[in-house]
Formats: C-alpha cells, sequence, structure tokens
C-alpha cells in the first residue's frame, strides 16, 4: 500500500464541547507526520479522527485510499485491525490478562493464530524481557506504555498513530521507544503519526531524521472557528 494520510475541510464537533477545524494536509508516501501544539489544541481528536474512533462533522480524513467513516462499522473495524496501530494517551490493556495475552489479543479478535515470537522480539526491543507472564497492574505506567506499544505494532500495521508514546519514559526508554517506531515504520513502509509535547522527539525529528518528517503545529482553540 502507497501510505499516506490526507484530510480537507476537516471539522469535529463535541456535543457538550468545542468545534474544531482543522487545516488541510497532505502527507506524501514516505512522510511521517508528527503533531505538535498545547493542551487543548485537538491533538488527540484529530488522532481518533484518523483512527476512525470519531467521525467528522465536516469534510474528509483519507488513510492511503480509504475513508474509514464512509465504511459500515464492521469494515470499519476489520480494516482498522489489518492496517492500523493505535496507542490512545490512556492506555487500553486488559487488566485481566497477562502481557503476552494482550499481545495475542489483535490476532485472537480477527480470528488468527497469534505470534508468541513477535510478541518475545517487541517485549526484548522495548526492555520488556520476562515480563510477559505479569498482569498490567503489576506493571510501572512507563512499562504498561510500552506494552501498549508492543500491541499497536503486533500485527505490522501500514499507520501507527500513537498519542504522547513516550510521555512516562526516562530518556534512554524513550529514545528506545523512538528508534523502535522508526525502525518498525522502514520495514514495514507504514506511516507513523505521533501526538506530543515531547521535545526529546521534536529534537530528535529535527535533527537526524528531518527529511522523513513533516511537523503540524495545532493552533490555540480560541483561532479555531466556532462550528457551524
Ligand atoms: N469528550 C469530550 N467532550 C467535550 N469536549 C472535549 C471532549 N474531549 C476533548 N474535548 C475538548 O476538545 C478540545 C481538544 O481536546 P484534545 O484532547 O483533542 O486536545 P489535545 O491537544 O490532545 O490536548 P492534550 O495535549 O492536553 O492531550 C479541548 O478543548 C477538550 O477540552
Amino acid at each position: 500500500m502507497n501510505s499516506v494520510i490526507e484530510w480537507s475541510g476537516l471539522r469535529y464537533g463535541y456535543a457538550q464541547g468545542p468545534q474544531l477545524r482543522f487545516e488541510d494536509l497532505v502527507l506524501p508516501a514516505g512522510q511521517h507526520l508528527l503533531l505538535r501544539g498545547g493542551s487543548g489544541s485537538g491533538k488527540s481528536t484529530l488522532l481518533a479522527l484518523a483512527a476512525g474512533l470519531l467521525s467528522p462533522s465536516a469534510g474528509e480524513m483519507v488513510l492511503g485510499a480509504t475513508a474509514l467513516h464512509t465504511l459500515a462499522p464492521r469494515q470499519r473495524d476489520a480494516w482498522r485491525a489489518a492496517n492500523l496501530g493505535f496507542v490512545p494517551q490512556r492506555l487500553h490493556l486488559s487488566a485481566a490478562l497477562s502481557v503476552n495475552e494482550n499481545l495475542a489479543l489483535p490476532y485472537i479478535s480477527a480470528g488468527l493464530r497469534p505470534e508468541p515470537a513477535r510478541a518475545a522480539e517487541l517485549l526484548a526491543c522495548l526492555g520488556l524481557r520476562g515480563l510477559g507472564e505479569r498482569l498490567p497492574h503489576r506493571l510501572s505506567v512507563g512499562q504498561a506504555q510500552r506494552v501498549a506499544l508492543a500491541r499497536a505494532l503486533m500485527r505490522r500495521p501500514q499507520f501507527l498513530l500513537a498519542d504522547e508514546p513516550t510521555a512516562n519514559l526516562d530518556d534512554d526508554s524513550a529514545a528506545q521507544v523512538l528508534e523502535l517506531l522508526q525502525r518498525a515504520a522502514a520495514e514495514q513502509s507504514a506511516t507513523l503519526v505521533l501526538a506530543t509535547h515531547d521535545r526529546r522527539i521534536a529534537e530528535r525529528v529535527r535533527g537526524v531524521d528531518g527529511r522523513d518528517w513533516r511537523e503540524l503545529v495545532l493552533p490555540k482553540l480560541d483561532q479555531s472557528e466556532p462550528g457551524p
């Protein structure tokens, strides 16, 4: 798939909240997107629109050749499971399942055979070797964050969307996570979309890897137009 993300005329209005408007964007194949902007500027909303978890109030969001909001819910779920990894800000690890069982879920829910070797490989890359049998409540916040990332990467998605993926990590772990994301993206020809306040990511992305990244800074909410 020729990974590319494009949105135009995109708006989202919360029923009990603000009306957000997003400037048009075309991300060509081969580029990743760094989403920045102050708290409340709409980064998480934009990621949720890209992941098809929210449907636009107006306009279009297209990943590859697919406008997720135009698909029926079942098709949308199937497309998402096959093509998209999403690490939300509030992690949704299943509390009753071990780390390994959490990592098997993306396969089981799609009726596929789990890949324990892939799980072990990702856990090792993320400095989590030996934690496969742990339940999420026995992980540190940073460890849980890396397990959520591993889960998002399990099925080698074409699109990897992550909301503050390094927020709770020390410098070494943050560097490890960014490296893994970039390596996974290169191996899978995948597109990364990272929303972050983390200066360490912004600096790294602007420096060594500048050509591969587009940086989009969302304006403060009061600059967005009021809704219809
Ligand atoms: N469920 C909701 N209902 C009403 N308003 C909401 C809801 N979720 C978010 N908002 C509002 O929408 C705006 C954008 O929120 P969003 O979470 O997308 O911003 P953000 O840039 O990701 O913020 P942060 O960096 O703090 O995570 C904020 O003003 C927020 O208060």
